[in-house]
């Protein structure tokens, strides 16, 4: 069991981690979720003894980690699979922790075949590639059959056998009793692996529950439904009883339609009372991504935004110019004509303001229109509250409007999964150490 208590962790005025309290049961995968700098990484240190607390404490099996006695037979972790001595071999890696620790060296030799790494034993970790690391990495936290496990990001690089492998291996350690807290940004992988989840934002807890109650809190339910192709009228007729009945109806990619506000039974009365065939009436189950998204939108720091590639926008004229001093033919095609390796289609300038967006060329999609920061979950249209009546419901509006605009203090943590998540105010970063503004 690994307990936590008002663990915080602060670099310079950067709060990386705050007042966060949980627990990491035995016998369950505990997936541990949060944005790029939540703080996963800095807790699972300081649960590691590896970085000391700024105030609370974490205590691993009721010890804190640097008084559990001879841990690397209680505790392993991955951490970091590059933080190895890449001029030793695997097996020598191995077996120097091995001989630090007192375990036999026959251990090395079964958890190199555990993790299925024997045939490059005796090679050098610096030529490994990514996967290969993280399978070292995974041997070394497997080599004193500990009782608790910290993978951090363990699947990152690992091929489809290599994830479906530790996907298993993180639940039968599970199963054999043992606790295991795993990081990972790969929700449909969590969703298959950990049957409990801790999420934070902002170094600060938003949910600590099971993976069902989580998808369950942080969605909005709606159903679809479907009624004959080929048949519009029937389909406008259910439309019109449902809005009638005070339900939002909202028309999905596929010609199904989604239903908020309306309980399943209540629309199949409705269509039977319109005469209308129904071909699907289901309720819309919610993946863990959704959730994870719907909760933790307001607390993410690092979001990409559309390429808008301004230092390459040319006017046809200079393009024409830039080409010509480059010997580029400048047909109808532009660069890249026909005839050209790596070809553009000969719409017009890929890059400039011709054919934004045509089909091979580059820039935003045709209509002009920038993609929306953050794809389907940015910051535009998402989930939220009831749908507005009269306009069509979206499912995917967002929180992100209530995302505070940084500074100090960090607010209290969010516990649970509320169904409106107020997200963690962002805690400084002005005098972290490493800042460049700071440097200057
Ligand atoms: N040694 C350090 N000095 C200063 N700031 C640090 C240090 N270590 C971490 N931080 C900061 O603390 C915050 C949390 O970092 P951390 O690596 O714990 O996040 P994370 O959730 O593991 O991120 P990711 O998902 O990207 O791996 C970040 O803002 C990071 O820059």
């Amino acid at each position: 069991m690994i307990e936590a208590y008002g663990l915080t962790k602060r670099y310079g005025a950067k709060t990386a981690v705050y007042n966060l309290s949980f627990q990491v049961r035995p016998g369950a995968v505990t997936g541990f979720l949060g944005p790029n700098g939540s703080g996963k990484s800095t807790t699972m240190r300081m649960i590691l003894g590896l970085d000391t607390p700024t105030a609370g404490r974490v205590t691993v099996g009721g010890h804190p980690f640097r008084n559990v006695p001879n841990a690397p037979r209680h505790v392993g972790a991955l951490l970091d699979a590059k933080a190895v001595h890449g001029g030793r071999s695997a097996r020598s890696h191995l077996l120097s922790l091995a001989q630090l620790s007192g375990i036999p060296a026959r251990r090395v030799d079964e958890v190199l075949g555990v993790v299925g790494l024997q045939q490059v034993a005796k090679k050098r970790s610096q030529g490994f590639s990514l996967g290969m690391g993280q399978r070292l990495g995974i041997a070394a936290a497997l080599l004193g059959d500990p009782q608790v496990l910290l993978f951090d990001e363990p699947v990152n690089g690992l091929d489809p056998e290599g994830i479906l492998w530790v996907r298993n291996l993180m639940k039968q350690l599970a199963g054999e009793g043992r606790t295991v807290f795993v990081s990972s940004h790969l929700m449909s992988e969590m969703a298959l692996t950990a049957e409990h989840l801790i999420v934070i934002g902002r170094g600060q807890l938003m949910a600590d529950t099971s993976v069902k109650e989580f998808i369950a809190q942080n969605s909005v339910g709606f159903a679809r439904v479907r009624t004959p192709e080929g048949d519009p009228g029937q389909q406008e007729k259910l439309m019109s009883a449902v809005q009638e009945a005070g339900g939002h109806v909202q028309p999905e990619d596929d010609g199904a339609l989604r239903v908020n506000g309306l309980p399943l039974p209540q629309i199949s009365e409705l269509a039977h009372n319109a005469d209308v065939r129904l071909w699907e009436l289901s309720p819309h189950q919610a993946s863990l991504e959704e959730a994870y998204m719907r909760l933790t939108q307001g607390a993410v720091d690092y979001r990409s935004t559309a390429d808008q590639r301004a230092g390459f926008q040319q006017p046809p004229q200079q393009a024409q110019l830039a080409a010509a001093q480059l010997g580029v033919p400048m047909g109808p095609g532009g660069p890249g004509a026909p005839g050209m390796p790596g070809a553009m289609p000969p719409q017009g300038p890929p890059m400039g303001a011709g054919a934004p967006g045509a089909p091979g060329g580059w820039g935003p999609p045709p209509g002009g229109a920038p993609a929306q920061p953050g794809g389907p979950y940015g910051a535009g249209p998402g989930y939220g509250p009831p749908p507005v009546p009269g306009g069509p419901p979206d499912p995917y509006a967002h929180v992100a409007a209530q995302q505070p605009q940084g500074g100090p203090p960090p607010v209290p943590p969010v516990p649970g999964a509320p169904a409106a998540p107020a997200a963690p105010a962002a805690p400084t970063d002005a005098s972290r150490p490493d800042s460049e503004d700071n440097a200057r």
